[in-house]
């Protein structure tokens, strides 16, 4: 800690941590500039008695998770005195090893409010800046265009991260552009669910700027772009599971937040079509969604976690420093075989058979603006489970009341159509199968005339299938398995962490 044995400006004391400091500069206070060139008049006073002075910005704690840069200027007699504290503390923000110093930045100009490229111009680029971050900054052209870029065109080698500025999404394309890079330098062959994921080394860090920006608001607490660059400056990470998502042995897709049928797949899917409406969209969709009240009947298997510590209904909250994931973490640790993969783990899958209006698997809370406690509000971000939270066949009345839960501090879970359970892997099987005609049409986000009504086969008043929305990108196939691992430990780093406050 920087304690104050110079003077600030203001004439009271003012300690700093060395690891919250964002940079130092010395000011020339006779010539009434600051060494960027900005114009600043010192107060008479204190140039008179401390002719010397150095200014330290550094990460304050503001409102509600968010951080801001403040900036206390020091005052000394002796100009040597004054080089010496800035020389000092330049050593020693170079020491902290964790920090980046170059970064690979992707724009999606087209998330959110297609506010991307401001925000990152005006709020975060000039942190990045101060901070002595040299940035690589790639805007996208198309959708995927991260993923592929990442995937085989960017020089990894030369970053220390890679950031993008976007919503979930984007993340998700960070993500499958890394992981599947990694995997396949590493002869890892995606397409088989038991294979065990290799870790990537760079990190991932995101800047909100999309339209739920879940997996931001669940990791640091808020979706606030200069609280996630600060973040990012001072090189916060967090270990996050991942799920890898197959249909007959062919991968499809990686989750981290929300993989959700029914009811959050029909949403996206009527929501993407609606894209001009911004973030409003999901209120439309989902009022309409939640007005149509489809049901979807299908079968649920899954491998409840029965070797870690915790619960989905537990009243703790997975924190910086999380003491649960940290021991469920270690079960993975490089001496250990994941339970789950044993021989005598096997036998353990439950099979639910029945109608459901929403099956989700939360990887995470899945806290949001919308949902400021999320999905699951105990789910843990780096433990190598999923909550699987099943919700059965009801009355619209009754949905609301379980949607409206969302939104409160109540028990989610306390309503008997609803049940959680805590899982390694699990499988959804439709009860009708999906013909490869139908899921052509799907996957080319055709509309089905195809589907099959449950109760009146020669109509279509009621479709048989939904999609899974699967961290905001729509998934065709009905018939998913799934298995959830932080395997090893510190898979996927991103540099966003929640402040201890949380
Ligand atoms: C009658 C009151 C109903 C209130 C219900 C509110 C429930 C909101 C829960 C939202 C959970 C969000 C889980 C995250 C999903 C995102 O990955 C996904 C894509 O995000 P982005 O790329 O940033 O657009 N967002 C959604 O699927 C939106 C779901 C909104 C449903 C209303
Ligand atoms: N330049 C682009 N043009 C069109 N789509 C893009 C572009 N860049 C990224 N995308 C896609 O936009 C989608 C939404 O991105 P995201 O950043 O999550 O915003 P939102 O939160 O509004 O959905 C993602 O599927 C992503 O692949
Ligand atoms: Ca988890």
């Amino acid at each position: 800690t920087l304690m104050a044995s110079v003077v600030p400006q203001t004439g009271t004391s003012h300690g700093v941590s060395v690891s919250e400091i964002l940079a130092v500069r010395e000011l020339d206070v006779d010539s009434e500039t600051k060494d960027d060139g900005r114009w600043q008049k010192m107060p008479q006073k204190s140039t008179e008695a401390y002719p010397y002075a150095f200014t330290v910005s550094y990460v304050e704690r503001a409102w509600q998770h968010r951080w801001r840069c403040s900036d206390v200027t020091f005052h000394c007699l002796e100009g040597a005195l004054c080089q010496q504290w800035v020389q000092t503390i330049r050593e020693q923000l170079t020491a902290l090893t964790s920090r980046p110093k170059h970064l690979l930045v992707y724009i999606n100009p087209y998330g959110g409010k297609q506010q991307g490229e401001r925000i990152y111009e005006q709020k975060v680029a000039p942190l990045f800046t101060l901070a002595s971050i040299s940035t690589h900054v790639i805007v996208t052209e198309h959708a995927n265009h991260a993923r592929d870029h990442l995937r085989t065109e960017a020089e990894l080698k030369k970053y220390d991260g890679v950031v993008c500025v976007g919503g979930d999404g984007m993340f998700s394309e960070m993500v499958h552009g890394l992981v599947s890079r990694t995997q396949r330098d590493n002869g890892v062959d995606q397409n088989s669910p038991e294979e065990k994921l290799v870790p990537c080394t760079l990190r991932i860090g995101i800047i909100p700027a999309g339209s739920t920006d879940c997996i931001c608001y669940a990791t640091v607490g808020i979706n606030d772009p200069v609280t996630s660059a600060l973040h990012i400056i001072v090189g916060d990470a967090q270990p996050m599971d991942v799920c890898s998502v197959h249909h007959n042995n062919t991968f499809l897709r990686y989750s981290v937040s929300l993989l959700g049928y029914g009811f959050y797949g029909d949403v996206l899917a009527d929501s993407e079509r609606k894209r001009w409406m911004g973030p409003a969209r999901y209120d439309f969709s989902g009022f309409k969604t939640f007005l149509t009240h489809h049901y979807y009947e299908g079968t649920v298997s899954f491998l409840p976690a029965t070797d870690i510590l915790g619960t989905p209904r537990d009243k703790t909250r997975c924190r910086a420093g999380c003491f649960i994931c940290q021991h469920n973490g270690q079960l993975y640790s490089e001496d250990h075989q994941p339970l789950f993969l044993l021989p005598e783990y096997k036998g353990g899958w439950r099979v639910i058979r029945g109608k459901f209006l929403a099956i989700n698997a939360a990887s995470m809370s899945c806290a949001c603006p919308r949902s400021p406690k999320g999905l699951s509000p105990a789910a843990h971000l780096a433990d190598g489970t999923t909550d699987l939270i099943l919700v059965r066949k009801c009355s619209r009345f009754n949905f609301l009341r379980h949607l409206l839960r969302h939104t409160s501090k109540y028990d989610q879970f306390d309503m008997n159509f609803v049940e959680v359970h805590r899982v390694r892997r699990f499988r959804f099987t439709p009860r009708y199968c999906q013909s490869d005609s139908e899921l052509d049409l799907r996957e080319n986000g055709k509309r089905l005339f195809s589907q099959i009504c449950r109760d009146h086969p020669a109509c279509s008043c009621s479709p048989a299938y939904s999609s899974w929305n699967c961290d905001g990108e729509i998934l065709p196939h009905a018939a998913i398995e799934v298995g959830c691992v932080t395997t090893p430990y510190n898979l996927l780093c991103k540099y966003t962490v929640h402040s201890e406050s949380i």
